[in-house]
Order: structure tokens, then sequence, then C-alpha cells
């Protein structure tokens, strides 16, 4: 079955519609190409994700940021993500997935670094089950519980689950829930662990390494940038746009003429 783009974004649309075209049909090309990035809450994956972006080329997908913005949206399912996220624990996978999905499909890229994700095994078998795409590899950064606390004490972003209560109960949740997908995916030699617990610099060149490791080479800062803050979506419009712009000029100097 050819499944279209749109039918695609709508089959993500509903919680009810995640399997409309059933789990051994992926939704998704299969040369799409997923980086995880997981690690305990302040070890540094979005600040190290803004580092692979600039430099690689990669759309950066934080869950945890999707979460942020549908609170924002006031959607239905806004209040129960809110509640579970003050209590630092984690959003059914239908509601993660869902979000996802939908930004890959919008951001025109074939390239994904997917942050605090999956963050336990009913994650990653919904993200498998949906799209059959498996990561390339699973960036770990591996941080002391004293250091993330410290960081994400001084973070000062004004989240809700940015408090002390809050911080040891995310802890506890990576512990349970996120390690055993870390450990899972580490028996396929999967994973590729960093120690976060140095300066920036030196963890991006710790990050740079394995990204040589896997073939994928640096590109130019100014397509990287482009295209990742814009998406190929936005660029088509913005040419469309700036086409019919000429064309109304056009027309009002020959009108002159
Ligand atoms: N290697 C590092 N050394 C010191 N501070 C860091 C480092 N990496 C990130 N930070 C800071 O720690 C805080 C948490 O980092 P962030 O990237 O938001 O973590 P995460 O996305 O894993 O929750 C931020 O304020 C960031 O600037
Ligand atoms: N896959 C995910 C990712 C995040 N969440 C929720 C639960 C997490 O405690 C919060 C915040 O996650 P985020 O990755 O933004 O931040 P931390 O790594 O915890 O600093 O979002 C989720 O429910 N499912």
């Amino acid at each position: 079955m050819v499944v279209s783009m749109k039918e695609r974004v709508e089959a993500t649309s509903s919680a009810s519609n995640i399997n409309k075209f059933g789990s051994e049909e992926s939704l998704f090309d299969k040369n799409f190409k997923v980086v995880f990035v997981l690690g305990g809450p302040g070890s540094g994956k979005g600040t190290q994700c803004a580092n692979i972006v600039k430099h690689y080329g990669f759309t950066h997908l934080s869950a945890g940021d999707l979460l942020r913005e549908e609170i924002k949206s006031g959607s239905k399912s806004g209040g129960m993500i809110k509640n579970l996220m003050k209590e630092g624990q984690i959003v059914p996978s239908e509601v993660t997935v869902k979000l996802l999905l939908r930004a890959m499909l919008e951001s025109g890229n074939d390239k994904f670094l997917i942050d605090g994700f999956p963050r336990n095994e009913e994650n990653r078998v919904a993200f498998e089950n949906l799209t059959n795409i498996e990561p390339e590899f699973v960036l770990f950064f591996d941080c002391s519980v004293k250091e993330m606390e410290r960081r994400i004490l001084n973070r000062k972003q004004g989240r809700d689950d940015d408090n002390m209560e809050t911080i040891r109960k995310r802890f506890e949740v990576f512990n349970e829930s996120t390690l055993p997908v870390i450990e899972g995916y580490n028996c396929k030699g999967k994973i590729r662990k960093i120690d976060a617990d140095k300066p920036v610099d030196e963890v991006f060149e710790n990050v740079k390494a394995i990204f040589s490791e896997f073939g994928i080479e640096e590109v130019s800062y100014k397509k990287t940038n482009i295209r990742a803050i814009m998406g190929f979506e936005r660029i088509m419009c913005l040419i469309k746009w700036l086409s019919n712009v000429k064309k109304i000029f056009t027309k009002k100097i020959l009108r002159y003429l």
C-alpha cells in the first residue's frame, strides 16, 4: 500500500488511529536516519544536541520540549501531560510518539536526533511498531547524580519540574524505566556511552568521534543551519511566496509601461 505524506500525518493525528496501517507496515521511508539521545535529567542532552544540529544537519526533536509545547497549545491532553511532568512521571507513549512522528514528517529532513526518548520500554515498542525504524546508534550521556542535580538547579528555565522534590522522582524514574532501555540497546551493540561530567567542549569532542565512527560527516555551517532551523517545507513555501511577490510586482510595473 502506498501511503501519502498527508495520510501519514493524519494517521498520527489521533491516538486511536495510530495503527491504522497495521504494525507490519512502516509509515516511514526506510532511509530515515535516527539517533536516540539518552541520559539522566540535566546530563546535557539538549546542550549537545544543539551542537550536533550545527555540525551535522540533524533535526533535533526533544520529546520533553514537544510535550511542553503541547501543554502551552491548550490541547485536550495538556492538563494530563502537565500533571505527569510535574510528578516526574512518563507521559503515555501514544501522546509522545504522535508528537514525534508529526514533527518528523513536518520537518522535511531525513536525519533526526530524538532527545529524551525512548524513556521506557513502552516508548521504544510504540515507536518501533509504528515506524519500523531502528536507531543508527544511541548516545548515552552518563553523568553523576551530584553533577546533574547541580546543573538542573542552576538551569533556571522556569520549569515546573526543576525543583528538588521532582528532581528526585525523575532520577528514580530514570533508574527504573530508562536504564533498562539503555541496557537493551547495549545488548544490541547500539549504545555509545559518553562521560558527561566533563566540560561541554570535551563532551562534544567525544560526540564527534562517535559520529565519525558511523561515517557521518560534518556539513557546511550555513547549509546545516538554514535547513535545521527552517525545515525543507518552509524553505519551499518561502520560495513560492517570493515568486508570487515577484509576479505581482512585474504585473504592477508592466501596467505603468
Ligand atoms: N558539560 C556540561 N558542563 C557544565 N554544564 C553543562 C554541561 N552540559 C550542559 N550543561 C548545563 O547544564 C544544564 C542542563 O543541561 P541540558 O542540556 O538542559 O540537559 P538535559 O537536556 O539533559 O536535561 C544547562 O543549564 C546546561 O547549560
Ligand atoms: N519520552 C518522554 C520524554 C519526556 N517526558 C516527560 C517526563 C520528563 O520528566 C519530562 C522532561 O523531560 P526532558 O527530556 O525535557 O528533561 P530532562 O531530561 O528530564 O531534564 O518530560 C516523557 O514523559 N516522555
